[in-house]
């Protein structure tokens, strides 16, 4: 069991109760207590001061956002009439993902790709769910992105690569390519495109990014994929 205290100002909204560790806490308005001590997407939120009435909970899967009840247990406070719509990444259950992913500097895109899939296996999504194509290069990746975009049999793209500075300006090229690539992507096919691709000045900056001392970005951009996937699927479906 969680418990957070968080004091704030602003209005202050909730994903889920098992979201506290992720982005949970948007802002706070006064001084507000949660408790996790439900199972998401029930949420219990207690609120310590009484101008806790402009409490809003953004809840999983709720698609009309109720009353908030204070922890006096007596007073019910309105919701706002603001809808704020945000991925869950918690409730991954028939989100389908690919994966594409760059073999140069294969070194570091492996371990960016271990990185991510560890991702996903943490939030639940299930092998069967993803698939992973390999590209020679960060050059290649956005239009393997698009055409699996436009398959419309995935619910985001991760994208995995790594450019690593050289002599010359090609790095540029490539690096700015793949960024403008995937992003184009993700505008084309209307599937969230990912950008999981390093751009580093030297192999160190690269391999501190892919399980080092800086975290793994792979694992990062997955969590950024379920997100989106999320978002997508349960609150801009067309
Ligand atoms: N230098 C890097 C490349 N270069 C290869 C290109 O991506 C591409 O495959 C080639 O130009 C053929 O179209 N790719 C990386 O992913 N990282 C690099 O550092
Ligand atoms: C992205 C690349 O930059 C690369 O490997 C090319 O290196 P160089 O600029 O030394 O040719």
């Amino acid at each position: 069991m969680a418990s957070i205290t968080a004091v704030a100002t602003g209005t202050c909204f909730l994903q889920s109760a098992n979201d506290l560790s992720h982005q949970s806490i948007l802002g706070a308005r006064g001084a507000v207590h949660f408790s996790k001590s439900v199972s998401a997407p029930a949420l219990l939120l207690q609120a310590s001061r009484s101008n806790s009435s402009n409490l809003n909970v953004v809840g999983f899967g709720r698609r009309k956002y109720g009353s908030v009840r204070s922890r006096g247990g007596d007073a019910v406070a309105p919701a706002s009439a603001v809808r704020h719509l945000v991925g869950s990444v918690t409730k991954t259950e028939g989100l389908r993902f690919a994966i594409v992913v760059a073999r140069f500097n294969e070194v570091v895109t492996r371990l960016l790709l271990e990185g991510a899939l560890e991702t996903f296996k943490r939030y639940s999504v299930r092998d069967e769910d993803i698939d992973v194509v390999w590209v020679p290069g960060s050059f290649e990746i956005p239009v393997v992105a698009d055409r699996l975009g436009k398959l419309r049999k995935y619910n985001a793209i991760l994208c995995i690569g790594a450019v690593v500075r050289g002599d010359t300006s090609h790095y540029d090229a490539v690096a700015n390519s793949a960024a403008s690539g995937v992003l184009s992507a993700g505008l084309s096919s209307g599937v969230p495109c990912v950008f999981g691709v390093l751009t580093t000045e030297d192999m160190d900056q690269a391999l501190n990014r892919a399980g080092g001392k800086s975290g793994n970005k792979g694992s990062e951009a997955a969590l950024t994929a379920i997100e989106m996937a999320s978002l997508f699927e349960h609150h801009l479906k067309q």
